[in-house]
């Protein structure tokens, strides 16, 4: 094995993880009913699929890498589930994840209530910065999925502190360029027809690629940014939520640098890939201040936007920390973009500020 394909096994599995809990994903995006999804403490969404998507990624990965010591840093656990009004909502996750299980593991046998509790807990790990852990977010842009609109299962390897490897499955994302009239990239309906489906992946040292989500093809097309420093060409990205970012001030930065194209406003992780296949050459988060910032929101997509050739740091400039705990640390927000007008956007922030 050479240096460029050190993680090549490990990027294997998650693929096929990814590409596993996507399908749940979908399944239950066109058929969320009352009662599947609720609000947890901090107010934020949780649905039976973002449950169902961490307990197939983790039995998945498990199961691919059987004599690999297993951490893993996920953002569900099981606390709700085990309380009595959690029950009926465990339940249905078990069925959902036996019904796909069924359908694309056949042969395995199914999984109990408590195994599916015990898998959802596997994502406890504090992380940090030595030895491997996994970093998933089962569900990114959850406000996203439950509204029909874009969402990504992301999946990334950390190593002494760094993300070695990263997957974003995106089952309602188009495989061509989003156009500015795509800014809620609405196409939930017809995830899985031709077209509609990208799954995005990298590895430290060798590039970025996308492909189709379907099928079991390694991602092929090898992913280049944008190479426009003409800011009235510039589109930029940033969340689908005002609540999640304070578009005010990302206004005020696009102003100051000359962009006039509206912003491509899209939820999720799907912003990192897309970024990286050059359908945007920016992407802000300025959430409110005292948010902290969670590594499995960004540690996927912040490796594939940089095997890309882009930057991504925090409003100072600093590098994004994966080997923190569960935690980034960071400076007001989050900026990534092509390298040519990196230094020019940290300019507005420092002359906006
Ligand atoms: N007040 C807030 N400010 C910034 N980010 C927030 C937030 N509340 C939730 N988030 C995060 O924003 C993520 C979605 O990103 P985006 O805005 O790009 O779609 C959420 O991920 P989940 O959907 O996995 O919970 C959540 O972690
Ligand atoms: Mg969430
Ligand atoms: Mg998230
Ligand atoms: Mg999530």
């Amino acid at each position: 094995m050479n240096a460029t394909s050190a993680y090549e096994k490990e990027l294997g599995s998650a693929l096929k993880a990814v590409r596993l809990a996507s399908k749940l994903c979908q399944r239950v995006q066109l058929q969320l009913k009352d009662g599947e999804r609720t609000d947890k403490a901090d107010d934020s969404p949780v649905t039976i699929a973002d449950y169902g998507a961490q307990v197939l990624v983790a039995w998945s990965l498990q199961r691919s890498l059987p004599n690999k010591p297993f951490s893993m840093v996920a953002e569900e656990d099981s606390a709700d589930l085990r309380l009595p009004e959690g029950a009926p909502m465990a339940k249905r996750i078990t069925a959902m994840v036996n019904e796909v299980l069924a359908e694309e593991e056949p042969g395995n046998k199914a999984l109990t209530e408590d195994d599916v509790l015990a898998l959802i807990d596997t994502g406890g790990s504090e992380g940090g910065p030595q030895g491997q852990h996994w970093v998933l977010d089962p569900i990114d842009g959850t406000r996203g999925f439950v509204g029909m609109r874009q969402y990504a299962v992301c999946l990334g390897l950390l190593d002494g502190g760094q993300v070695v490897v990263g997957v974003l499955g995106c089952p309602n994302l188009p495989t061509a360029q989003l156009r500015d009239e795509d800014g809620t990239g609405n196409s939930a309906e017809k995830a899985g027809s031709d077209g509609i489906g990208v799954i995005f992946a990298a590895q430290k040292g060798c590039g970025a690629f996308a492909g189709p989500l379907a099928g079991d093809v390694p991602p092929e097309q090898c992913l280049q940014l944008a190479d426009t420093q003409d800011f009235s060409q510039i589109r930029f990205m940033e969340s689908y939520e005002s609540r999640h970012s304070d578009f005010d001030f990302t206004a005020k930065l696009a102003t100051k640098l000359g962009v006039t194209r509206p912003p491509l406003r899209i939820d999720s992780q799907a912003k990192y890939g897309v970024l990286a296949r050059a359908d945007a050459a920016i992407n802000m988060r300025f959430p409110k201040p005292g948010y902290r910032e969670k590594i499995w929101d960004h540690a996927a997509g912040a490796l594939i936007v940089q095997e890309a050739g882009a930057v991504i740091s925090d409003a100072s400039g600093a590098p994004l920390d994966f080997g923190r705990g569960r935690w980034l640390d960071l400076d007001r927000g989050i900026v990534t973009s092509t390298p040519a007008v990196h230094a020019a956007l940290l300019q507005a922030i420092r002359d906006v500020s």
